[in-house]
């Protein structure tokens, strides 16, 4: 069972403070989406609003078409899995995962064929009849998937369920959740602020920020255009250089930046929230920087200076400080052969096509994304 999601205008107020403001998003039928932003960004205010736990102060949700506002929990054709799946510990997991089935009066060999039939699509059928304090955490995190999907939700809903994971377990995980939405079709929107879990499983991320959507889009678009300084910070290492645009003239922008006054094809420019003139900021990742033709037209921002530098298996990780601007650290990746010595002079060269053009100014030094 799949469907598509609507929500339209969400609004969430508490008392005074508004933890979801104006959100709108549309979610097609078998879609995997993952809400990803910092701790109180309002991401589980949007997914209880899906669930029913919660009401909009303003807006709606509908899924399949039917409006939800009078449609309590229960009756919504959703089912939430949360962190602390709290299998029942005295059953055992063919009887867990036939619960919710039980529930709906659905006769006992039907029931225990479903189980089985999920347990086995888990990995878990030759352990049918052990009980939850057997398994390990991973396990135990599959037949709560199992026991969710046993009553055919059409949207699945999943507040960061793998949070209580290893690391390694953690991104095992990833994979067979994802392996196991694309076989079951059902619409699953998942919570979570690991930007990486978030890239490994998603068609499409929605980066959130102070009860705001900042972006939508599959992982590779927010990745190499996001749209805003949060996005581009969030979903992974970015520098970040000041720059005003001076204007618009024949398909080419006119920018001063921090490193110098460039000229952009207006193309890199595809950003809608881009003023025709004033403050912008030319954010360029890392990787970007390595200095191995790709063949794409490159361009230079100048020399800088290599400030220090740290080796990462496939690249060297290095500090650079331009001359343009010797205050500003530029992070950078470099090849393994690199000369990585501090005081190294290196050219800033990138494709211009890397170039992320974004509208205006991190707002502190500290931003996270204003450094490496
Ligand atoms: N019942 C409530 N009463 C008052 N404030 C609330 C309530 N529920 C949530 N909030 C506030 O709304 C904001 C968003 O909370 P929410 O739980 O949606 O964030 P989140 O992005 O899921 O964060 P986390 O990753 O930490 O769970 C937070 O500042 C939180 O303190």
């Amino acid at each position: 069972m799949t469907a598509p999601v609507s929500i339209r205008n969400a609004t969430k107020t508490f008392g005074e403070f508004t933890a979801l403001n104006d959100v709108s998003l549309e979610i097609e039928a078998g879609e995997f989406i993952v809400l990803l932003g910092p701790s109180g960004c309002g991401k589980t205010t949007l997914l209880s609003l899906l669930g029913g736990f919660l009401s909009p102060t303003r807006g709606t949700i509908a899924i399949n078409g039917r409006d939800m506002g009078d449609v309590s929990p229960s009756k919504r054709p959703t089912t939430t899995m949360f962190q602390d799946y709290a299998l029942f510990p005295h059953m055992t997991l063919r009887d867990n995962v036939a619960f919710g089935l039980k529930m709906r009066k659905i006769g006992k060999t039907e029931r225990h064929a479903k189980a089985c039939e999920l347990l086995d699509m888990v990995g878990l059928k030759a352990s049918a009849l052990k009980k939850p304090h057997e398994l390990s955490g991973g396990q135990r995190q599959r037949v709560a998937l199992a026991r969710a999907l046993a009553v055919e939700p059409d949207v699945l809903l999943l507040d960061e369920p793998l949070g209580a994971l290893d690391l390694k377990l953690r991104r095992q995980m990833q994979d067979e959740l994802k392996a196991i939405q694309k076989r079951v079709g059902t619409t699953f929107v998942h919570v979570t602020h690991d930007q990486e879990e978030a890239m490994a499983i998603a068609d499409r991320i929605v980066v959130m920020n102070a009860g705001k959507i900042e972006d939508v889009g599959r992982p590779e678009d927010i990745y190499m255009r996001p749209k805003t300084l949060f996005a581009a910070s969030f979903m992974g290492e970015v520098n970040f250089i000041p720059a005003t645009l001076k204007g618009r003239d024949n398909g080419m922008a006119e920018i001063d930046s921090m490193l110098g006054s460039i000229s952009l094809p207006e193309t890199i420019l595809a950003n809608d929230a881009l003023p025709d003139q004033g403050p912008m900021t030319l954010a360029i990742r890392p990787e970007h920087f390595r200095g191995v033709s790709t063949g794409a037209e490159r361009m230079t921002l100048g020399s800088a200076k290599i400030a220090d530098g740290a080796f990462f298996g496939t690249h060297y990780r290095a500090h650079l400080a331009p001359i343009a601007a010797p205050d500003m650290v530029i992070t950078a990746h470099m090849p393994q052969s690199a000369n990585i010595e501090p005081g190294t002079m290196v050219e800033l060269s990138i494709d211009l096509a890397s170039i992320i053009a974004l509208p205006g100014h991190p707002q502190t030094p500290a931003d996270p994304a204003t450094q490496g």
